[in-house]
């Protein structure tokens, strides 16, 4: 795992973003077929390995190879600190996420040993951490360019080799930045999109919900498209999560996504294009409550419910493990006629 600090991107704006999302590759049908012809032939009942066999259909069809495989695994946790952290929205103080990335390299985190055990490699992206967004129920967190070169810079997290991309998030308020996004994106009330995030109850909960409704009232007339949405709601680790997504579709690495931050920074995505996010699963549940509600906006099924709440991409890690079984089987399983298994008698 290496760190890498933030430098000064090549300058780029939001509407190079915006046309890069009409260029978006889409599925690769043939690869997608091959292998459903495959699961076919294998020697089970038909469609007896459920959902591993839809998953293993999904990575050929957006790898764009069959059969699909998984041997560079990239788990990208992407760090940034809120400026509406100040408002006392989080039950955790900001250095909290400088202190994290200092845990996730020198392997002392959830997702270092999860990352571990799914033979991953785990890269952290540090984004500024002393220069936090601006607090937005005062006015837009990012300007134009901040949030574009966020982008770009989360783009670095897909380069060559890398066959699957699991995405994570550190950043200390970062679910009320979540929560405003999904406000801002798709309407409703602010306390249908905020929850506890690392445990904030009873006064902070009132005050993290009036933040929300603030923050998306405040830039409500800025909030002319998704990219607004993020621009002005939104935070540097978000952005780049909206980056890595994209870098990912244009490279054809198919991407895992972790919980509510995580899936509401893709969700500007799916906001912007209902394709965009086609070569993404996500990889669990949170129990935040808004997760689920974005789940069903966004219409995915998560591939684990265990209750886990952490973000920092473990989720996302520990749903690796799956695909790899899922391909495990698809690969390396006989077919009837080798085993010499007699087929279906009716
Ligand atoms: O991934 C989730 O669903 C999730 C739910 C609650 C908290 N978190 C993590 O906790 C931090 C955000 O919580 P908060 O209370 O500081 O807004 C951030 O670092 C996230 O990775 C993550
Ligand atoms: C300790 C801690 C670890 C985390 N990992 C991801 N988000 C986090 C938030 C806190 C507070």
């Amino acid at each position: 795992m290496k760190p890498m600090a933030t430098s000064a991107k090549p300058a780029a704006s939001l509407n190079e973003i915006r046309a890069l999302l009409r260029e978006l590759p889409g599925p690769d049908l043939e690869s997608g077929t091959a292998a459903v012809l495959r699961e076919r032939q294998l020697t089970k009942p038909a469609g007896a390995l459920g959902r591993l066999e839809e998953l293993v259909q999904w990575l050929a069809t957006w790898q764009a190879k069959h059969p699909p495989f998984i041997n560079h695994p990239r788990t990208a946790v992407f760090a940034g600190n809120h400026g509406v952290a100040a408002r006392g929205v989080s039950a955790y103080p900001t250095a909290v996420t400088a202190q994290m990335v200092e845990n996730f390299i020198a392997g002392g985190a959830a997702v270092n040993q999860l990352c571990a055990a799914v033979d991953g490699d785990l890269r952290v992206y540090e984004m500024a951490l002393d220069q936090p967004t601006q607090d937005f129920t005062e006015g837009p967190a990012m300007t134009d360019e901040a949030a574009a070169r966020a982008i770009a810079y989360g783009m670095m997290a897909v380069e060559p080799g890398v066959d699957l991309l699991a995405l994570g998030e550190m950043g200390i308020g970062n679910s009320t930045a979540a929560a405003a996004l999904c406000l801002g994106l798709f309407g409703g009330e602010a306390k249908d999109w905020v929850g506890p995030g690392t445990g904030v109850e009873g006064e902070a909960l009132v005050r993290k919900t009036a933040a929300v409704a603030e923050g998306v009232a405040v830039n409500k007339p800025a909030m002319t498209d998704p990219f607004e949405v993020l621009r002005t709601v939104g935070g540097n680790e978000l952005a780049a999560i909206v980056g890595a997504i994209l870098a990912a579709r244009l490279a054809r690495v198919p991407v895992v996504l972790d919980g509510f931050a995580c899936t509401a920074a893709a969700a500007v995505l799916y906001a912007a294009d209902r394709r965009a996010l086609d070569h993404c699963v996500v990889g669990h549940r949170s129990p935040e409550p808004g997760h689920s509600r974005l789940l069903e906006i966004i219409g995915k099924q998560p591939i684990l419910d265990l209750g886990m709440r952490l973000g920092e991409g473990s989720g996302a890690t520990l749903a690796i493990q799956i695909l790899k079984g899922a391909v495990a089987c698809h690969t390396g399983m006989a077919t009837f006629e080798e085993a010499k298994v007699s087929g279906r008698s009716a």
